[in-house]
């Protein structure tokens, strides 16, 4: 089953074309890898799919519902949950107080229940020792792991990663990964949106090529880092 569609969706701002006729599907269950070089799109899009931003042209359904018009509140009440690129807690908060926020926001349920949900994913993402700690106090790799957190407070079915993984050492980006690949194991539909990408490469199934606005490839990672384009793309850089 598909989970998203996007149809022929594009963007403009001015003059500048920064979403150009995507189409593609995710089915639900699959983790789908978003590379390109910088100023590709690729935040754009992912505000598209949230509703941060409104497509100038196409159609987006998420759970076979035609969401195109739908506010970002909406969407993320009927399931869209994300990250963002720089990290966005409540400093002041702790590390629960920020979860319970997000999954306040984001499901209708009572107090209990959003305790034990808030419970639940600081385990699955190694917060629980840090429960108590104002989020200002957090290590960079823990920041990382509540801006996880919080996406997934709203009990997302679709989980959007923006480069969750830059700036960290090389063992934190594998710990970072281990706790994604179990969060994905558990059945989450997952695009992630990266640079380093041995951490992309060791989560997703599929990938998906953004430059200019255009997906230039879509298809299993193997082949489409091998395709001609995506070299060039890439040109100088280790992949
Ligand atoms: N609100 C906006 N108004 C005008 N231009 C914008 C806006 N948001 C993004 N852009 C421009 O659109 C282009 C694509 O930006 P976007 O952030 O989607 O790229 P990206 O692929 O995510 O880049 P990066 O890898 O650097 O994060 C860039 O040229 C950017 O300057």
């Amino acid at each position: 089953m598909t989970i998203l569609s996007l149809h022929n969706v594009s963007k403009r701002f001015g003059a500048l074309t920064v979403t150009d006729d995507v189409t593609f599907d995710v089915p639900r269950g699959q983790a789908l890898g978003i590379i390109g070089p910088n100023g590709a799109g690729k935040s754009t899009l992912f505000n598209l799919i949230t509703g941060n931003i409104r497509a100038d042209a196409g159609r987006i359904d998420f759970l076979g519902r035609d969401v195109t018009r739908d506010p970002a509140m909406k969407r993320v009440q009927a399931g869209v949950g994300r990250s963002f690129q720089i990290p966005q807690p409540f400093e002041k908060l702790t590390v629960f107080e920020n979860l319970a926020t997000a999954a306040s926001f984001g499901r209708r349920l009572p107090e209990r229940a959003v305790t034990a949900a808030c419970l639940d994913i600081l385990e699955q993402t190694e917060l629980m020792r840090r429960a108590n700690t104002p989020a200002g106090q957090l290590s960079l790799l823990e920041r990382k792991r509540l801006e996880l957190a919080r996406a997934m407070a709203t009990g997302p079915q679709l989980l959007l990663l923006d480069e969750i993984a830059g700036g960290l050492t090389e063992g934190e980006c594998q710990a970072l990964v281990a706790t994604i690949r179990a969060i994905h194991a558990q059945g989450t539909t997952i695009i992630w949106i990266e640079h380093v990408l041995h951490a992309l490469n060791a989560v997703v199934e599929r990938l998906l090529v953004l430059d200019f606005g255009r997906v230039i490839g879509i298809g299993e990672p193997a082949a489409i880092m091998a395709s001609k384009e995506v070299r060039e793309i890439y040109l100088g850089i280790e992949i």
